[in-house]
């Protein structure tokens, strides 16, 4: 069912008074089942160690499908056994890191990543890990980003009376018109929209001025239109075209009548719904909250001002994730920096209150990499650690649960520190935890064709930055250059990712595509 129809079969319900099924359960997912952390292993992490050598680059080159994407961008197993794969010429390391596919065996790879959740299994297990915040009621001027925790209803007929939807005459009968009198016997005074008074009867032949959005006097058959009507005389009006009765009349009820659901639950409050639901009559409105967030930067090696120097970095997830956060729908309460301090990471975990923390970076097995020990160490549920995904495949969710100083549970997800890797982190676990914790139903997922073969991993799905292109009906993606995962460039001018399965995808096929809010 697409999104329209199901809207329309909610609002139908809405307005039939009875309440919104209950959505389908979720489908069980093995995964969901906590990880003990007694059975969990480094070697989620490292899914193929026999594949780094120890400069950091991939091992022995090959032919066919089976490079790896989680190396660094120019390091194309073509490029490193001075093979080109006949048929493709990438103009660029970075194109060619972007073509990783075609170096490389198929690789061993650990147990623990062979049996780590598909990219389609952790989206769910993050899905079905939460549930939504118990909603509030906030003043219209504070909902905003919000989302509707019961349907809305209108309070009112709207229009809430017969309205005239043009400046000009409201007349009684097929005309010519009297201009009605007043009382005094001059020309009644016209009716403005907002008069608190009555608007008068009007009589059959008889004519009166009216403004947009003005009451209509009873006895109305149409407005005529300022510029259709001549004045004949002092008191006296006509027209060329007469107008049908109720012409530019906005009857009483037209867009909706007091009770009518309009919108249903789970819909977010955008500044038309602030609108539509000011005209309905609500000064407030019952929302599921945004979740609050806090992000944890991890990284002895990150800079925060000027230029990388000494063998350290500019941190580019700091400035990224926070914005990231708040457009899927997130109230970020700070970005804190935290280097590799193992007992400030602790520290901040313990006491935070959030729905969520956000971390980025440490989530493997390196010397500085705390996350695991740190969550271990605080007794969390891990739920996901190692996702059969390229990049981010290190990814980690996991839960804090209720105590005497944390009202609610808060759940940890840990972002890979490269930054596709992070971005991928993103829309595979912290997007639909957002979204069940705000109350929101699943997206559509939309597909678009390629415009280009992206190599795919043997495995894994691969998540890669395109931008759409072109005005067709048919949505068309072209995958972009500079797309390794410690790269900037590609997820910079991206508008959406694509979901290329395990073994790749062609020009010319259909994948589906997350659609990135920003
Ligand atoms: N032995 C193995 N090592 C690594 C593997 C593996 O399978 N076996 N996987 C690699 C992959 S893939 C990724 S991704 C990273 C994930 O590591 P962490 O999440 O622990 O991240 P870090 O080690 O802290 O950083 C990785 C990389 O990203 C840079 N980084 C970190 N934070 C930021 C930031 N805020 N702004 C910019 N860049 C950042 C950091 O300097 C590193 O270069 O593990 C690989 N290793
Ligand atoms: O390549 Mo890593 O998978 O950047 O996450």
């Amino acid at each position: 069912m697409s999104g329209a129809d199901e809207l329309d079969e909610a609002i139908a319900l809405a307005n039939s008074g009875r309440a919104r099924p209950a959505p389908p359960p979720a489908p069980r997912l093995k995964r969901i089942r906590r990880i003990q952390w007694s059975e969990h292993s480094e070697d989620a992490m490292h899914p193929d160690p026999a594949a780094h050598t120890d400069d950091g680059r991939e091992g022995a080159g090959g032919t066919g499908h089976g490079g790896r994407e989680d190396d660094d961008a120019g390091n194309t197993g073509a490029e490193r056994t001075g093979r080109t794969d006949p048929g493709r010429h990438p103009r660029d390391p970075a194109e060619a890191a972007h073509e990783h596919g075609t170096g490389g065996p198929p690789r061993q790879e650990g147990r623990a990543h062979r049996n780590a959740p598909s990219w389609y299994e952790a989206v769910e297990c993050a899905a079905s890990a939460a549930t939504a915040l118990p909603p509030t009621t906030l003043p219209l001027s504070d909902a905003l980003g919000h989302t509707l925790a019961v349907p809305l209803r209108a309070l009112t007929d709207l229009p809430p009376f017969d309205t005239s939807a043009m400046d000009g005459w409201a007349v009684s009968g097929p005309g010519p018109w009297e201009l009605a009198r007043a009382a005094d016997g001059g020309e009644r005074p016209g009716i403005l929209a907002g008069d608190r008074s009555e608007p008068p009867q009007l009589a059959d032949g008889e004519a009166i001025r009216i403004a947009t959005g003005a009451r209509v006097p009873p006895g109305t058959s149409a407005v005529l239109r300022r510029e259709a009507a001549e004045r004949i005389g002092a008191v006296r009006l006509r027209t060329a075209a007469p107008p049908q009765p109720g012409t530019d009349i906005r009857p009483r009820g037209q867009e909706c009548r007091e009770g009518d659901g309009l919108l249903p639950p789970g819909t977010a409050v955008t500044p038309a719904v602030l609108g539509l639901a000011a005209a309905a009559g609500y000064d407030e409105l019952e929302v599921v909250p945004r979740p609050r967030v806090e992000v944890l930067v991890l990284g002895d090696e990150l800079l925060h001002r000027g230029l990388p120097r000494d063998g350290r970095i500019r941190d580019a997830l700091g400035p990224m994730v926070g914005p990231w956060l708040t457009a899927l729908g997130a109230e970020v309460s700070a970005t804190r920096l935290l280097g590799d301090d193992a007992g400030a990471l602790r520290a901040r975990l313990a006491a935070s209150t959030a729905d969520v923390v956000v971390t980025t970076g440490g989530t493997a097995s390196g010397p500085v990499d705390h996350l695991q020990p740190t969550l271990r160490g605080l007794d969390a549920g891990l739920l996901v650690h190692g996702v059969r995904v390229r990049p981010g495949h290190p990814m980690l969710l996991a839960v804090l649960e209720r105590t005497q100083s944390r009202p609610r549970r808060t759940f940890v997800v840990g972002l890979p520190g490269n930054p596709l890797a992070a971005l991928s982190g993103l829309v595979t676990l912290a997007a639909p935890l957002l979204r069940v914790l705000a109350g929101r139903p699943a997206p559509e997922v939309r597909k678009a064709t390629l415009g280009a073969e992206v190599s795919g991993h043997p495995r894994d799905t691969r998540l890669v930055p395109v931008r759409h292109e072109g005005w067709g009906v048919r949505a068309r993606v072209r995958p972009l250059r500079y797309a390794g995962p410690a790269m900037l460039r590609g997820v910079a001018s991206c508008d959406a990712l694509a979901v290329v399965p395990p073994g790749g995808a062609a020009p010319g096929e259909d994948v589906p595509v997350l659609e990135l809010p920003w």
